[in-house]
């Protein structure tokens, strides 16, 4: 055998050998991290606020700093009333054009659908659970199926709400529901029906509340703290 042969041979070696190691290695490592992720039922966090409490905005941070998926109720239901043949089209309209709430069947069947198309295991749930219906319709649809953490509630006042979502309109946001009449039902629907589910969370001991009228990234340092002090890295 010459020396050339040699070295081919002993690097065939060596790399067939550092394959295995390191195969082996990273498979036990992934397959038991694989199973003990699907074991792990999702982490589900609701974010709840006014209209235009700045929901989705931290929403987005949180997505690039703690990697979960952004959930929107709202969203979800802007899309489903787009989709071509949707059975669901123009009762949406008309709820979301009079500020009021989706019969849970809908709207939780969307959540669940995201939930599973996704290969993430940490949700933000925004805008949801809205009123009784939603919550109930929650409890029986999915909280067994969920691991539930708490929810982040952005506090803010009316005035602010209501120029904020004002002026996304005048941006061109495109919704149906940023003008003054649309605004005053959604306040309405939050002051009526979102409000008391807040309450209940609250008693329950499940409420982080930020102060939701300061910058944007003024609120985010203090979101940053509450997801740090629950684990959340
Ligand atoms: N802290 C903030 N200060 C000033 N403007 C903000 C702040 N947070 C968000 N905004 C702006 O206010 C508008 C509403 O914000 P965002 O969409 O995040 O609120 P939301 O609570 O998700 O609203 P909605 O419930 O109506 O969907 C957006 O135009 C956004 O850019
Ligand atoms: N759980 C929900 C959430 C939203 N809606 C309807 O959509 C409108 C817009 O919601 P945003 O969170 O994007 O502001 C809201 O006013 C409702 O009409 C719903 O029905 N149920």
């Amino acid at each position: 055998m010459n020396k050339l042969t040699l070295n081919v041979y002993a690097y065939w070696t060596r790399s067939t050998i550092n394959y295995f190691f390191d195969f082996n290695k990273r498979s036990v490592t992934t397959i038991a991290m694989e199973g003990m992720r699907s074991l792990e039922k999702p982490k589900v966090i609701f974010v709840l606020g006014g209209p235009g409490a700045g929901k989705g905005t931290q929403c987005s941070k949180i997505v690039e700093r703690f990697k979960f998926e952004h959930l929107s109720a709202g969203d979800l239901l802007r899309a489903e009333r787009a989709r071509e043949g949707s059975e669901y089209g123009a009762l949406i309209d008309e709820y979301i054009r009079n500020g009021k709430i989706v019969p849970v069947e809908v709207t939780c069947s969307l959540l669940e659908n995201a939930m599973k198309k996704s290969s993430n295991n940490r949700f933000l749930v925004d805008g949801f659970p809205r009123n009784q219906d939603n919550l109930d319709g929650w409890n029986r649809q999915m909280s067994d199926k969920v691991d539930f953490q708490f929810v982040l509630f952005f506090d803010c006042p009316e005035d602010v709400c209501v120029a904020r979502c004002l002026t996304r309109g005048q941006s061109g946001s495109g919704r149906l529901d940023d003008n003054i009449e649309s605004l005053k039902k959604r306040i309405e629907t939050y002051n009526n029906d979102s409000m008391p589910i807040i309450k209940y969370f609250e008693e329950m001991g499940k409420v982080e509340k930020i102060d939701a009228k300061y910058n944007a990234d003024d609120i985010f340092t203090k979101v940053e703290k509450i997801f740090y002090k629950s684990g959340f890295q």
